[in-house]
């Protein structure tokens, strides 16, 4: 049945949408593009994607080298340019930073967008190696002793859960909630879509996997922030999906990142490239929780990030005469966080600040794509509810914020049910909720 359905036709281009798309690397962008040995390394990636990557090293070389170059001699003034909030001298806050804050004050506005429940643990209990959890700050709690009796991929919060109403739920209410089970972000889905050999008219509707954008969807929203509206590609927002829920599912993938105390986020995360440590707000080579290697990021991700910055510059150098590196610098993401909302999941107001001082003073960009279900997006430049901007964020839309917009406030309020594209939803079975994937380089 899936083979004669539209959606399965479509679906399985996925991979050939893939293929197609890194040739298209050879094209103008690349000099966008600095491309590192964490791109062409093999872990994690699949044999098409490397043997593309290793490629395109060679040709990228003289460009990241040139790229070093004219970084080494950078504008000296640019700390005075893009300068640290007064945060930084004191107690740097982030996203957590904020929620929490917010959680223990009760704040009305930003409070009213974090809501917390218990620790979950990322790991599989049955996996794990004690002696390889030197620094497992996050994944506390009796949950590591727990098995669960529910099958693979559940974590279904029941409508009377007092996880649905927000807030911290106890020690009892965490005893009924399964924890050592990756989440799976596609629960129904058994395989990835099939690849079979393109009819004539697949062929031509693989044209439209190209990546035309037509700028008239691109917003300047301020300076350095630009929203580029459905810009994904439906079949690459099913392969960005299909591949997220494949890193994700295993052990070490997606989990609940939460505090000390017990107490955590309303989404789940995964990350790419680099680990990021909620607790405490570094970035590590090695994941907090069971000291692996995250996987790498994979270089399809890589291109449509470059591509979404490069087709950005374009939009802003339409409206402005001005050195377009200026108000929106490229980049070269080494750390994609991955965050899964359901559709009671929430981010409150925070700035993203733990990336390297170099790459916060150059206003180095974040690269955010929206999939599945609708959110409303918060920003502006004070943690003020009241006062933020709001911008819906839908399926295949990308939102840059880089240069002076790089230190922006920024949350999710709500999540939309019933907003993702069918299509999406009956190719990839993504549960309801949000696959958002924000990369940055540290
Ligand atoms: O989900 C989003 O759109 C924002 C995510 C975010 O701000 C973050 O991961 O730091
Ligand atoms: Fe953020």
């Amino acid at each position: 049945a899936l083979v004669h359905s539209p959606t399965a036709s479509l679906c399985k281009f996925v991979l050939l949408g893939k293929r197609k798309m890194n040739r298209g690397i050879k094209s103008g962008i690349q000099r966008h593009h600095v491309r590192t040995d964490r791109d062409v390394s093999k872990g994690g990636v699949e044999e098409g994607d490397s043997v593309i990557g290793e490629s395109l090293s060679n040709k990228t070389e003289d460009i990241a080298e040139q790229q070093i170059l004219s970084l080494s001699t950078s504008n000296p003034s640019y700390e005075s340019q893009w300068p640290l909030p007064s945060a930084t001298k004191s107690k740097r806050r982030t996203r957590i930073d904020l929620a929490q804050h917010s959680e223990q004050t009760s704040h009305q506005g930003a409070a009213e967008h974090v809501h917390f429940s218990k620790l979950d643990s990322p790991l599989k209990s049955s996996s794990v190696n004690p002696s390889q959890q030197p620094n497992m700050s996050a994944p506390t709690t009796g949950s590591m002793k727990k098995h669960s009796s529910f099958p693979s991929g559940g974590q279904y919060i029941p409508k009377n859960s007092p996880e649905r109403g927000g807030g911290v739920q106890n020690s009892r209410d965490s005893k009924r909630t399964r924890v050592n089970e990756p989440f799976d972000i596609c629960p129904f889905r058994t395989r990835y879509p099939a690849v079979l050999k393109p009819s004539s008219q697949d062929k031509e509707r693989l044209q439209g996997i190209q990546m035309d954008y037509s700028l008239e969807n691109g917003q300047v929203l301020r300076s350095g922030m630009v929203l580029l509206r459905s810009y994904i590609p439906l079949s690459q927002q099913i392969d960005l999906v299909m591949r997220c829920r494949e890193l994700g599912v295993v052990s070490g993938g997606f989990y609940q990142p939460g505090y000390k105390d017990g107490a955590k986020l309303r989404l789940h995360m995964m990350c790419l490239g680099l680990d990021w440590d909620p607790q405490t707000k570094k970035y590590g080579k090695r994941r907090h929780y069971d000291n692996s290697k995250p996987p790498n990021i994979p270089p399809n991700f890589d291109y449509l990030v470059s591509r979404a910055l490069h087709d950005s510059q374009t939009l802003i150098k339409q409206q402005l005469s001005s050195n377009v590196e200026e108000i929106l610098p490229c980049m070269s993401p080494n750390i994609c966080i991955v965050n899964f909302y359901t559709t009671n999941g929430r981010l409150g107001l925070h700035q993203d600040r733990d990336e390297s001082r170099e790459s916060l003073l150059r206003g180095l960009p974040v690269v955010s794509f929206s999939l599945g279900d609708s959110a409303e997006f918060l920003y502006g430049d004070q943690r003020d509810v009241d006062e933020a901007e709001r911008v819906l964020l839908k399926s295949g839309d990308v939102l840059i914020f880089g240069g002076k917009s790089r230190h922006i406030f920024h949350g999710v309020t709500s999540i939309y049910p019933n907003t993702a594209p069918t299509a999406l939803l009956e190719c990839t079975k993504l549960r309801p909720g949000r696959l958002n994937l924000t990369f940055r380089q540290h």
